[in-house]
């Protein structure tokens, strides 16, 4: 799947404006009844039944609209991809999540007999008192249901859907490789001379910074992702809900692109990226390559010793090393899309 599932999620309505709202817009259809009647002859009880059961429908009817989109525009909590749903669970929780949706489906759905009963009640009243009194009723019914039975699971969800709506929009099919490194290693610079474009920012939650996203589409899709200032910090300095947006990365990304600056000029000794690229290794269960940057910088160039594993180097200023990590990618792609899909990689291998 892909994008964000909560993206068409609608603004939650606070229980009094939603009374508020049912009411005012029964009076105008009360209205509009009502002048429909000018210049007849329509016996006064007969009249009134309609004027009372166009306030009743038209109260009850919003009311149940409203809270069955909310229901019906919200994605199903258990089909989740663990990305959304572990991001959704740090933002909301789950399980209140879910049971407010329940209380929202089941207020929808006694507004619903709500209208029935009484639509069905004031067609039998005999006079114009009895069947406005019938209208106060269910006035009176609906409003003490929505406040007793949904008010606390809008209000909640008024709060978490702006935050829903706003995680970012992320592949979550796609090969994905996620960048980490200190701040100023290049990280940003090397995603947009990879991609061809600047990396666009989303939101993402916990991080002031956002989470950046850029894709290479040739000859086989990848997308890049690189969350600054998040794994940089080690484990036990995060709090619960960093350790979910964490975890939530995870559950996208098939490789770690790991960026050393060794030329420090990014203000971190290389004894302590070195630090990191271990701590960053030991996270991921999957395959962590990396990447020296700025080897345009030779006369502060200072090669780390990686105990002969295979290193990327690169220069994002001069376009060098860039060819060798591009196939990198595209091998890894390849991987990704033939294990999981033969038909997928063929494809693929005719359209170039
Ligand atoms: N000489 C040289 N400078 C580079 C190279 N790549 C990046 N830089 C510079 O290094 C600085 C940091 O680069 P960024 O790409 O912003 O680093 P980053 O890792 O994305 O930093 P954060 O966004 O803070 O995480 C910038 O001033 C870049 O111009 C390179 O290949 N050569």
């Amino acid at each position: 799947m892909s994008g964000n599932p909560f993206r068409k999620m609608p603004e939650v309505p606070d229980p009094e404006e939603l009374i508020d709202v049912a009411f005012r817009r029964a009076e105008r259809a009360a209205e509009g009844t009502r002048k429909s009647f000018y210049g007849t002859r329509t016996p006064p009880e007969v009249r009134a039944r309609s004027i009372e059961i166009a306030r009743v429908n038209t109260a009850c009817q919003l009311v149940q609209d409203r809270l069955w989109e909310i229901v019906r525009k919200t994605p199903n909590l258990d089909e989740l991809h663990p990305f959304y749903r572990e991001l959704a669970d740090a933002l909301a929780g789950i399980d209140r999540l879910k049971s407010s949706l329940a209380d929202v489906h089941t207020v929808a759905k006694i507004a619903r007999l709500i209208r029935e009963e009484y639509t069905r009640k004031i067609k039998r009243a005999r006079d114009p008192r009895t069947a406005a009194e019938l209208r106060r009723q269910a006035f009176g019914r609906l409003a003490s249901t929505i406040r007793r039975k949904v008010g606390d699971a809008l209000r909640f969800l008024r709060k978490v859907q702006p935050k829903l709506v706003d995680l970012p929009a992320i592949d979550t099919e796609m090969f994905t490789v996620t960048l980490a490194g200190f701040p100023n290693v290049g990280k940003t610079t090397l995603m947009t001379v990879l991609t061809g474009s600047r990396p666009e920012i989303a939101p993402y939650p916990f991080t002031t910074k956002g989470i950046q996203v850029g894709y290479m589409e040739r000859p086989y899709p990848v997308q890049m992702l690189d969350t600054p200032g998040l794994l940089e910090r080690p484990e036990e300095e995060r709090n619960p809900v960093e350790r979910q947006a964490i975890a939530a990365l995870k559950h996208v990304t098939d490789a770690v692109l790991f960026l050393i600056d060794p030329t420090g000029t990014c203000g971190y000794p290389v004894e302590e990226q070195l630090e990191l690229l271990d701590r960053v290794r030991k996270e991921f269960d999957v395959p962590v390559y990396v990447v020296l940057t700025k080897a345009d910088l030779r006369d502060l160039w200072e090669e780390p010793d990686l105990e002969g594993e295979p290193v990327y180097k690169v220069s994002a200023t001069e376009r060098t090393g860039l060819k060798e990590l591009r196939e990198l990618l595209n091998d890894l792609a390849r991987g990704h899309y033939s294990g999981r899909d033969r038909g997928h990689d063929e494809g693929r291998d005719e359209e170039r």
